[in-house]
């Protein structure tokens, strides 16, 4: 069979996947006009791959497409309606990332209050205690609290380190609310204004969908703390993010930790890379040997299984298992 692997497949898991099929591995194109991308898209059986825009243009030019399998939790990069309604499969890579991701997020929150990388550059410029005052003192995180957006099994993860690693208090805001966080870390559940309040740390982690594009804006802004730290490990579009930046101006908010971003790569004269307050990441959530190794190992296995015409194991449109 034809494969596509796109962006981020670990070099092991392309060279297994080659031993049975042919496959061909894209970088950095554009996936809209390069002739060897189209041409070979053409003839495509599975694609495998982080962040391929599969809309329905892609879609239209990829005749023998039967699954696409999405190294990464989240597919909002997916059109999974025309997916289905042509029969393609389409997989993500859910649970094996979680801890990983949730790692992320604290260092996020640590780094954003400890000033952690201002004040490495501060050491590795030559600078030591003996100038060092209160303007280079960060904030505690212990004790504080927490507000996490989207408990699912990335914000889980998220309150067990807070509650059992930082004594914090959980506060969070989902579509439904979850029992398991409430028993095991003595999460509250909030409407989004409620907690918009009252955190100290406000994280977001729900997908991106038509519901959360665009979910924190000036409005939500202005309803947190003056002292708030506000971390995205999201999606880019579930803020936006002219108006991150202007409540970080204003001093609405006090800092932010970002791993993802409106447009990515960012570009170079975004404010937000001016910002001492603003800690910032390259979208690496998930990106540690181990992890990025088990992503690409467990999308290898539910493209493999369905070009077997079996049941991926992490199908997510599983209408088109139910029709065959
Ligand atoms: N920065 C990074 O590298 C990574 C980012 N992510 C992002 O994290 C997201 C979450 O991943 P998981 O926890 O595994 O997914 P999940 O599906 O287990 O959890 C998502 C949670 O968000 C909630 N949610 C959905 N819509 C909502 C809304 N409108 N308001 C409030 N809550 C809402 C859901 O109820 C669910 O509890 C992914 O979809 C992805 O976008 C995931 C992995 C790595
Ligand atoms: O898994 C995801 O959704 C990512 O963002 C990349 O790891």
């Amino acid at each position: 069979m034809n494969i596509l692997a796109f962006q981020r497949v670990e070099k092991p898991v392309l060279d297994q996947l080659k031993q049975n099929h042919t496959v061909r591995f894209f970088k950095n194109v554009d996936t809209t006009k390069d002739p060897e991308f189209l041409s070979f898209l053409n003839k495509t059986d599975g694609i495998i791959g982080l962040d391929l825009n599969v809309d329905q243009p892609l879609i239209n030019q990829a005749p023998n497409l039967k699954i696409v399998s999405n190294v990464s939790v989240g597919y909002n990069n997916l059109d999974i309606e025309t997916l289905t309604k042509r029969n393609i499969m389409a997989t993500n890579t859910p649970g094996i990332l979680t801890d990983t991701v949730a790692d992320m997020v604290f260092g996020l929150i640590l780094s954003t209050a400890r000033r952690l990388p201002e004040l490495d550059h501060y050491v590795k410029s030559g600078n030591w205690i003996e100038s060092l005052d209160s303007t280079h003192y960060g904030t505690d995180v212990h004790h504080k609290t927490v507000g996490i957006i989207g408990m699912g099994r990335i914000g889980l993860a998220i309150a067990q380190r807070a509650h059992h690693g930082f004594d914090m208090k959980v506060i969070y805001h989902s579509r439904t609310k979850k029992p398991e966080a409430e028993e095991r870390f003595q999460a509250r559940y909030a409407s989004l204004d409620e907690l918009l309040r009252e955190s100290d740390f406000v994280c977001l982690i729900t997908p991106l969908t038509k519901e959360t594009e665009r979910l924190i804006g000036k409005r939500e802004f202005s309803l947190m703390k003056n002292s708030a730290i506000f971390i995205n490990g999201s999606r880019g579009r579930t803020v936006v993010e002219e108006d991150l930046i202007q409540a970080l101006n204003h001093k609405e908010i006090a800092g932010a930790g970002l791993d993802v971003f409106e447009n990515e790569p960012i570009q170079l004269d975004n404010p937000l890379l001016q910002m001492k307050n603003v800690v910032t990441l390259p979208h690496i959530g998930s990106s540690t040997l181990e992890t990025e190794l088990a992503m690409s190992t467990l999308a290898a296995k539910n493209l493999q299984t369905g070009l077997e015409g079996k049941k991926p194991p992490n199908l997510i449109n599983s209408a088109v298992w139910d029709n065959k």
